[in-house]
């Protein structure tokens, strides 16, 4: 017989707590919740955070995280999970003895390195463990632009160099990559994806707002939602995409700096699709 619970999917997000709701673990449980997975969460650290920026930054013992994972695990289950601030190198190495211990996946690792009014969310000195520990174990990296730029030591400014810079992150051990387009310049916002055998594009019409605080948070989110549903990783990012898409599209207006997304959006403009994409090789 099927249980209830064997029917529900589980995912997990092991990230940073942003006060004001729009990035971070907030984002990934709005997320999660909006795309009928059942959420749970470690926490990394406690921002102190609003539209304004970050005004402050207090990481928790790397034991601390360690215990949460347990606790989910041992007793709830996961069947996805993703990963977004995490400060320095020790929690960074915890984590990724318990993704191995208790054999965690798909696991989505999100490299949050600096946030968008430029606070430093990961310690630089922790960029190299970051690679050495949690990226071998992916099966999705979501960098934006300048993250890609720091894992592989290239400026990314032309098509070519984004297609060599996914190949270089999969050459570390994940077992496929989006680099995100929302740094790009231009009248279209898009991901490019690479798994190994080819490479996908995801369009948007690029949207000008200000209130783009935690797209990238939101948008692995959702591709995580979907992979503790079961569903193909290409189709899990094609879904990210239109939720990010029209949570950006559809603003609530909410502070009066870098406001949140409208996790809201998917669901209520459901028969809205406004992006595109293709395979490419
Ligand atoms: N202005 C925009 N219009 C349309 N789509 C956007 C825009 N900005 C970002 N996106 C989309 O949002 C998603 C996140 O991309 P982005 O490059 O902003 O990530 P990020 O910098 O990691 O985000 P954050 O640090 O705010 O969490 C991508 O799917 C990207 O295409
Ligand atoms: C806890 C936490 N996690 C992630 C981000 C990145 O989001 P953004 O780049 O939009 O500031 C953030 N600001 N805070």
């Amino acid at each position: 017989m099927i249980t209830t619970s064997s029917r529900i999917s589980r995912a997990l997000t092991i990230a940073g707590s942003d006060s004001g709701g729009g990035a971070g673990i907030q984002a990934d449980l709005k997320t999660f919740q909006e795309l009928n997975a059942f959420g749970m969460s470690a926490i990394t650290a406690v921002t102190v955070q609003n539209t304004l920026g970050v005004h402050g930054i207090y990481e928790l013992d790397a034991e601390i995280v360690a215990r949460q994972i347990d606790a989910v695990v041992e007793d709830l289950g996961v069947d996805a999970l993703k990963t977004g601030m995490i400060s320095n190198s020790s929690i960074l190495e915890i984590i990724a003895d318990r993704v191995k211990r208790y054999r965690l996946s798909p696991l989505v690792v999100d490299p949050v390195m600096v946030a968008k009014g430029g606070a430093l969310l990961l310690e630089k000195s922790a960029q190299h463990t970051l690679v050495n520990t949690l990226i071998p174990l992916a099966r999705l990296v979501t960098p934006n632009l300048p993250e890609a730029e720091v894992l592989t030591g290239k400026r990314l400014n032309t098509e070519d160099a984004r297609k060599e810079a996914a190949r270089q992150i999969l050459d570390m051990g994940a077992e496929a990559v989006v680099i995100k387009g929302g740094h790009l310049e231009g009248e279209f916002s898009t991901d490019l994806l690479f798994d190994g055998e080819s490479f996908h594009t995801f369009t948007s019409p690029r949207i000008s707002t200000r209130h783009t605080h935690g797209t990238g948070c939101t948008f692995s989110a959702a591709v995580t939602a979907e992979l503790a549903k079961g569903r193909p990783l290409l189709e899990a990012v094609r879904i990210a995409k239109e939720f990010v898409t029209r949570a950006i599209a559809h603003p609530l207006e909410l502070g009066g700096g870098h406001g949140p997304t409208n996790h809201w959006a998917f669901r209520q403009y459901r028969n809205q699709t406004v992006i595109s994409s293709s395979p490419r090789t």
